[in-house]
């Protein structure tokens, strides 16, 4: 009697490897949930396992002198413990424990049922197999030398205690009812094991995305775009490669903010960002470096090529107006550095390229100054 659980990183592994206990009221109920979600999902397959299961246990049972109890203990095992399970998992404060626990279940019912058919081969080695898969899918190595230990305990206590006689030959017969649990069990774990596997890839780019860009413009955010420099830098030192960064400011921004709001203010880094990558080559590297500044890494590319493409920039913006406030005129000013081998880090060609562009400002603004 079987069923097929993949666990959820939410809440199962971190129940099974331990739980911080002073984590905010909202990650208790988000936990709370995704646990119960975990027994929800546990719900279908256990009712399709032991009810397949309970088959091929009885195509046993009918050979053995086991009392109607027995067949009573089968059926409720079965048929009505699943649901029974379900409803406490459910109603309970903590579902992953009340889970953990209907597992235990299961495997203490699977040894019970291994004994009683006198460790018939097959049903036994499948019973034993199954609830490894489950046990150690869910909770893994720990879970699963649990899980052994009672369905073992449960085995060896069930054969002492009734006294019943070994009947290990499996009849071709009971192979054949075994077989769809044979062939389906396995087919299913497998897809619940490839759509685990989808999910957790699919959370891996999410999180992968929200860890290297900036949520309002979708460029590359602060932390991941220096990262991307470094990288930029340890090329052209070690390949004797030739790269050029710009530093670009919003001008007087600040007051677009306050004559007209942070939402149009919004719009403006919007709209930077959009001439930035339509105009600059799909290689240029941009990021959001602040609030209203940007930083652009143009690989294998010369300081003068590098000042031509962003007075296309612009140029663009001169001609560009903000459907929100077309009485702002945008202009940006530029600080431009271009990598030189005499550098110690990538930190130095920052604030080299830092430096050009306080020039810019004080310079008057709406300019592209390159690095001394
Ligand atoms: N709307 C909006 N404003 C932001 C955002 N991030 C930062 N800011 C604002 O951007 C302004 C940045 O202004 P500064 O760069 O210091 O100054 P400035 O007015 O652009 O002046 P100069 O750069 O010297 O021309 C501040 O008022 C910030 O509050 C954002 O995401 N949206």
């Amino acid at each position: 009697m079987f069923l097929i659980i993949m666990s959820d990183d939410h809440g199962f592994s971190r129940w099974f490897y331990g739980r911080s206990k002073d984590c905010p009221t909202h990650l208790n109920e988000d936990r709370h949930r995704s646990a119960r979600r975990f027994a929800r999902r546990v719900y279908l397959p256990r009712v399709i396992g032991l009810a397949t299961g309970f088959f091929c246990v009885a195509s046993v049972l009918v050979m053995q002198p086991l009392s109607g109890w027995w067949w009573l203990l089968l059926v409720a095992n079965g048929f009505i413990w699943p649901h029974f399970a379900w409803q406490v998992a459910d109603r309970s404060s903590d579902p992953v424990r009340a889970e953990i626990r209907n597992l235990m279940v299961d495997s203490f019912m699977g040894g019970v049922w291994i004994a009683a058919m006198g460790i018939n081969a097959l049903p036994s080695a499948l019973i034993v197999a199954m609830m490894g898969m489950n046990n150690i899918g869910c909770g893994g190595v720990k879970l699963f030398v649990c899980g052994l230990a009672v369905l073992s305990g449960a085995c060896v206590v069930t054969l002492g205690l009734m006294h019943i006689p070994l009947n290990l030959e499996t009849m071709p017969s009971q192979v054949w009812i075994c077989m769809p649990l044979l062939i389906i069990y396995p087919i299913y774990y497998g897809l619940v094991s490839y759509r685990t596997a989808i999910k957790l890839a699919e959370h891996k780019r999410r999180l992968m995305q929200l860890s290297t860009r900036d949520g309002m413009t979708g460029v590359y955010n602060r932390r991941h775009w220096e990262h991307l420099l470094h990288g930029e830098y340890e090329n052209c030192q070690r390949y004797q490669r030739n790269a050029t960064l710009l530093l670009i400011d919003i001008d007087h921004f600040k007051s677009i903010n306050d004559t007209f709001g942070h939402d149009v203010g919004d719009e403006a880094i919007l709209a930077i960002t959009e001439h930035l990558q339509l105009t600059l080559r799909v290689t240029d590297v941009v990021g959001r470096f602040g609030g209203d500044e940007f930083g652009v890494i143009m690989s294998g590319t010369p300081q003068e090529s590098a000042i031509q493409a962003m007075i296309r920039v612009c140029e663009h913006l001169d001609t560009f107006r903000l459907p929100c406030a077309p009485q702002v005129n945008l202009q940006v000013s530029v600080g431009v550095a271009e990598f030189d081998h005499q550098m110690t880090s990538y930190r130095e060609w920052l604030k080299a390229a830092d430096v050009a562009l306080y020039k810019a400002k004080n310079a008057g603004r709406g300019r592209i100054e390159a690095a001394a």
